[in-house]
């Protein structure tokens, strides 16, 4: 019998809560055409993520693996989310992380374009500010990172890097691309995951009406 190196019961739960949130996603339309993707952290060296290009409004089992935090497939034949690293990255620099989702939504898919040569997007004087984490003071304004498109993912993940030593986030846009978003635990990066596509929608109905 072959040992795992991972815990096959934290698996089977992370993967019926992977699936279940993701579902939910699908279904407001913000993973069109097998776009986005997902994980939570099993341990302190691996994490369960969707494989790659997979409908994401009908995953199963089946299209939840794992991946240690250098991106590699554990104990599966399956390939990972091209996105891999921009998961891992996060585990592996945050302990406290629990949890990375990314989306492309219409509204985060329009806000990155609109704001990638600005390089952020300023959420100022919006009560929901408070739904992040370690926001819930006095604070009235925060910056949203837009990063470059890129299609190597470790180039992606650098700037990534330098973004999270500038300062704590819970979310970046890349350009033309979508949102990654992240918390303790599920019901946190998704609670995150959602103030973040409010307030992108706020802010591109604000411009469509001050025009
Ligand atoms: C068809 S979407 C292009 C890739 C992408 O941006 C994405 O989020 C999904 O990639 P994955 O490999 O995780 O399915
Ligand atoms: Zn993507």
């Amino acid at each position: 019998m072959t040992t795992l190196p991972y815990d096959p019961a934290r698996l089977s739960v992370c993967a019926a809560d992977i699936i279940a949130n993701t579902r939910e996603l699908a279904a407001l339309g913000w993973t069109p055409a097998t776009s986005s993707n997902f994980s939570m952290r099993l341990d302190d060296r691996h994490a369960a993520i969707t494989v790659s290009g997979r409908d994401k409004g009908k995953l199963t089992d089946a299209d939840i693996m794992v991946v240690d935090f250098d991106g590699q497939p554990v104990a599966t034949p399956h390939r990972p989310s091209a996105e891999t690293l921009l998961h891992t990255q996060l585990y592996r620099r945050f302990p406290e992380v629990g949890c990375v989702l990314h989306t492309h939504s219409l509204n985060q898919t329009l806000a990155s374009r609109l704001y990638g040569g600005a390089g952020h997007i300023r959420f100022e004087d919006y009560e929901l500010i408070k739904a992040f984490r370690g926001q819930n003071t006095h604070q009235t304004s925060m910056d949203v990172p837009v990063l470059p498109n890129n299609q190597h993912i470790p180039t992606l993940a650098a700037q990534v890097d330098v973004l999270l030593d500038a300062g704590s986030i819970w979310g970046y846009l890349i350009n033309g691309h979508g949102l990654y978003a992240w918390g303790a635990d599920m019901a946190e990066a998704r609670r995150h995951l959602e103030a973040f596509e409010f307030l992108l929608a706020c802010e591109l109905e604000m411009r469509k009406l001050h025009r």
